[in-house]
């Protein structure tokens, strides 16, 4: 420690000796001479004070003078000395309005106990030099009292001083006493890397575990991470020619994730999740887009306004934009602006609203027409709900639901502000509908989501996203989709359409939902989603495989488009609901569920209730499945067929030796038909949170993640195989009476 630390932390000069400095109170400053033999005597133990025991001389001396005001006043300088000076003053009984020096006191009052305590203490010297000069212990008499000598001016030396003592010399002193402090300090400096070292080397560096643990601790050395994660980057691309032959694929990876951790702030769990999704390059594309905002977009509302009027406007007003693409012809993005944009007359009067530009895409895959009937499910604050409105020029209705009231009270603002007259605002959960309400035209479903997409907006996603989340979410989103699905009427002449958006880039939350709605309601498929951009959705994925149809959603990356990172997918209804499908939605269990937050525990007993009531459609074998229409059967046959062959092999036998057996199975004769009935109810299983081996499907959408389940080949066996009907009597039984 640095002997400017360890004079303050002495602690208080003791009281003064009066009979020391009764004449020179009575004199004039100290004269130059005086000053010079102090200084000399502060000197002498600044340059050994690496020694503890030494400074003692310096701290007694220092103590002793600095009371003495004329010398305060012709020689302190340095704001430690004044500290000091006006420490020992206090300890006097003087008042102490300084905080600061209430500190040092109180410091000092520790150290002198504590070293009271410690006889052996190296500083002993210090403790005597500061005890007061009445101390009844000659010893430590004697160590003051060699101090005092040297310290203390005698009344000749003073006289000398005083004659010597000019203007002159004070401002030659006061320079000198400057360079002698900023040396002080600089040794102080030396002492304490000094010491800093030896603590390092106390603490053995040649332990790999304290090093890695002093590294931790370390902020991130972001250039080098950088570097290493380029480099780890080139090798994953190029592995085969650049790899180390010493590490696997597995070690690149692992570390580069570790980096990524580091360098962008991800925990772990996420990071992996997120760099699955794309190849090593294109990856760190994402990371770093998610580390720069999106252009500022605002839409047009073409029910007040049109975009030129409105460009014109606001360039008036200093904002500099252009139109965001050809792709939309209400969004301008805006480069700069003179004028805060949620304030502008043009806002207010609801010429525009602030909106990503990726939130167009959904309401343009909507595509609703004028007077037609449509529902927003989730629709709070309504960006896309008032979009929609627009594109309908405020015809027809739209049912704009949130289930979050709050929300729905900014929704509201904004329906007002920008004109809209056809929308009727409803605060449902929406695993309510259709039983709430249903026949729509169109439905859009902008879920709540993870946020994954819009990382560059909420950095929190980074670290608070759960593999919890990954399963609460998904639950419902499928069971909102379902609802969405369930409250589309297929009979309209105009529509018959559903969107399914989200603002996460996660396969869970986007293709496994639709993959789950399209086994769960066969009555829909995917169709062009009308949007000119974007990568197509995953039809394979890790070990999943998804319907091949999948590639008509649409994926948006912030690194690719310079959007938010977006999902959007277009259904077509082409069948009525199945009878029992409403009674899935809405459940008292879901709603329990949803109230107490016990999705992630349920999912497996809620998701089998809601295959039990899909299969409950399916088994009526009378019940008009044939309105599920828009099935190709020829499609079919292809998967039917290739479904047998696994199961032969996994029996051990050779698929081409039995292809007449499988060639057989097609027919829809009883035996085979029993079989396939068994596979069927097999893939009813649903269990998100356990891998169940089953048997395949025979649509052609056979693992889903671990999920198997109903399809399409379902609905004719349920047709044609009356022992279906047994899975739900009391289903069965119903629909038959209402035939009947
Ligand atoms: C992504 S935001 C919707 C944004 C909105 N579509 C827009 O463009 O302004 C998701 C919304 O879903 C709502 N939500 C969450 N759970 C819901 C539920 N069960 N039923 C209806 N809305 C729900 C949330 O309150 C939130 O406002």
């Amino acid at each position: 420690m640095g002997v400017g630390r360890r004079m303050k932390k002495q602690g208080p000069p003791p009281p003064l000796d009066e009979t020391l400095f009764s004449k020179k109170r009575k004199s004039a400053a100290p004269t130059n001479s005086a000053i010079k033999k102090q200084k000399t005597v502060n000197g002498g133990p600044k340059r050994t004070a690496n020694s503890a025991g030494k400074s003692a001389t310096k701290g007694g001396f220092k103590k002793q003078q600095r009371p003495s005001k004329p010398l305060k006043a012709a020689v302190v300088e340095s704001d430690e000395s004044d500290e000091e000076a006006d420490g020992g003053v206090d300890l006097n009984g003087d008042a102490i309005d300084d905080p600061d020096i209430m500190e040092d006191e109180l410091l000092g009052a520790e150290n002198l106990s504590a070293l009271d305590d410690d006889d052996d203490d190296d500083d002993d010297a210090d403790d005597f030099a500061m005890a007061p000069s009445g101390s009844e212990d000659d010893s430590v008499m004697d160590s003051d009292q060699e101090v005092q000598q040297k310290g203390i001016w005698s009344d000749d030396e003073d006289s000398d001083a005083e004659e010597m003592l000019n203007a002159a010399n004070i401002a030659g002193l006061s320079q000198r006493l400057d360079q002698e402090r900023a040396q002080e300090l600089a040794e102080n400096e030396a002492e304490l890397a000094q010491d800093a070292l030896q603590t390092n080397i106390a603490a053995d560096l040649s332990d790999e575990d304290e090093e890695t643990r002093q590294k931790s601790l370390l902020a991130p050395d972001l250039q080098m991470l950088r570097t290493r994660i380029t480099e780890t980057v080139r090798v994953l691309t190029s592995f085969k020619e650049l790899h180390d032959p010493e590490r696997s694929r597995a070690d690149y990876t692992q570390s580069l994730l570790k980096d990524v951790c580091a360098y962008y702030g991800y925990s772990e769990f996420l990071a992996e999740k997120l760099y699955s999704l794309f190849t090593p390059q294109e990856a760190l594309a994402f990371f770093d887009a998610n580390e720069t905002p999106r252009p500022l977009v605002i839409r047009t509302n073409t029910l007040r306004t049109h975009r030129r009027d409105l460009a014109h406007a606001l360039i008036n007003r200093g904002v500099t934009l252009e139109p965001i693409g050809k792709w939309s012809k209400v969004g301008l993005q805006i480069f700069e602006s003179q004028v805060p944009l949620g304030a502008t007359p043009e806002y207010l009067a609801g010429h525009y609203i602030l909106q990503a530009a990726s939130s167009f895409l959904p309401c343009i895959a909507l595509a609703p027409q004028e007077h037609e009937r449509v529902l927003d499910m989730a629709s709070a604050p309504g960006g896309k709900a008032t979009y929609l409105a627009a594109l309908m020029r405020n015809t027809g209705c739209i049912f704009a639901n949130d289930s979050n009231k709050d929300r729905a009270k900014g929704l509201i603002g904004n329906i007002h502000r920008l004109g809209v007259k056809n929308t009727i605002v409803c605060h449902y959960s929406a695993l309510e509908f259709p039983r709430v309400m249903g026949g729509f035209d169109r439905v859009m479903l902008d879920a709540p989501c993870s946020g994954t997409g819009v990382i560059a907006k909420d950095a929190s996603v980074k670290t608070n996203k759960t593999e919890a989340d990954f399963l609460r979410l998904p639950h419902l989103q499928k069971q909102l989709l379902l609802a969405a699905i369930d409250s589309v009427d297929h009979t309209s002449r105009t529509g018959g359409y559903i969107v399914y958006s989200t603002c996460s880039v996660t396969v869970e939350e986007n293709e496994q939902v639709v993959q789950y709605a399209l086994n769960k309601r066969p009555n829909v498929k995917l169709v062009p989603a009308g949007l000119s951009f974007g990568k197509e959705g995953f039809t394979r994925f890790l070990s999943k495989r998804f319907h091949p149809s999948m590639k008509e959603t649409r994926r948006y990356y912030p690194h690719a488009y310079n959007v938010d990172g977006f999902f959007v997918a277009k259904f077509k209804k082409v069948g009525p609901t199945p009878a029992n499908a409403v009674k899935a939605q809405g459940s008292a269990e879901d709603k329990k569920a949803q109230v107490d937050g016990t999705y992630a525990e349920n999912v497996a007993n809620i998701d089998q209730d809601a295959g039990g009531a899909v299969s409950d459609a399916l088994d009526d074998g009378d019940s008009g499945v044939d309105e599920f229409g828009g099935f190709d059967d020829d499609e079919d046959e292809k998967y039917i067929e290739r479904s047998l062959k696994k199961q032969i092999r996994r029996k051990g036998l050779d698929p081409k030796a039995s292809k007449s057996k499988a060639v057989r199975a097609l027919t829809p004769s009883g035996a085979t038909e029993k079989k396939s009935k068994q596979d069927a109810d097999d893939n009813m299983v649903v269990k998100e949170s356990k891998i169940i081996p089953q048997a395949p499907s025979r649509n052609g959408v056979t693992e889903v993640g671990g999920h198997t389940v109903g399809s399409s080949e379902n609905l004719k066996q349920g047709k044609s195989n009356g022992s279906m009907k047994k899975k739900d009597g009391a289903a069965g039984a119903r629909v038959k009476s209402k035939k009947r």
